[in-house]
């Protein structure tokens, strides 16, 4: 679908969303959902992640800091060319951290963060019952160490990641109808 086609489909300007939070909690679920619906362009943070990190976490150890750093500047690199091409996107990215939203945000860039926020029993049970990717449940608590929970003064939407997929993403497109 080109541009014209999705704002004509939706009545939507073109938004640079980051759907965020701890693994299992519906990122790929809900940001897979809103680029079908609006026509918007789609990256999946994990297939950014350097092989090394991917190994790590495979193996059941948390990333640092340190490790994050070279992925989210493929996660930042990919945002300002959707943002410099002028179509909708929608990243996912776990984005635990404050100062990694800032990296995901520097040089301006107009991105809003979309919070899933789960409780951790149901997390855990997602990630239990989850075939078929890399991220082992057992590193569950560090992710849930690790959230910073965006502040208010951060560009945030919340939505609750207990609701059924189509309620969250009727919710976030009635937003953006109604914020223009
Ligand atoms: N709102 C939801 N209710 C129930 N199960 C969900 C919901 N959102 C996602 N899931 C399931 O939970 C698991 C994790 O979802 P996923 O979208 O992969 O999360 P993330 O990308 O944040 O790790 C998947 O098996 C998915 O089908
Ligand atoms: O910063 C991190 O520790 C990782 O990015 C992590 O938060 C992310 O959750 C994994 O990449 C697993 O992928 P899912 O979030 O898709 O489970």
């Amino acid at each position: 679908m080109t541009v014209a086609a999705a704002r004509v489909k939706m009545g939507l300007e073109p938004r640079f969303l980051v759907i965020m939070g701890v693994s299992g909690t519906g990122k790929t679920t809900i940001a897979t959902g809103l680029a079908t619906r609006l026509g918007w362009h789609f990256q999946e943070g994990d297939a950014l992640h350097p092989p090394a990190n991917v190994e790590k976490m495979s193996t059941g150890q948390p990333l640092t800091d340190a490790d994050r750093a070279p992925w989210l500047a493929l996660c930042h690199d990919w945002l300002r060319a959707q943002v410099e091409a002028g179509h909708g996107a929608v990243l996912t990215c776990s984005a635990l951290k404050r100062a990694y939203r800032e990296q995901l945000r520097a040089n301006g860039l107009p991105i809003e963060f979309v919070h899933i926020d789960t409780s951790a029993t149901e997390l855990a049970a997602r990630l239990e019952r989850r075939e078929g990717h890399f991220m082992p449940a057992s590193l569950l608590p560090s992710q849930l160490a690790t959230l910073e929970v965006p502040g208010d003064d951060e560009p945030v939407i919340r939505v609750s990641g207990e609701k059924h997929p189509d309620v969250v993403l009727e919710e976030l497109i009635r937003h953006f109808q109604t914020e223009g």
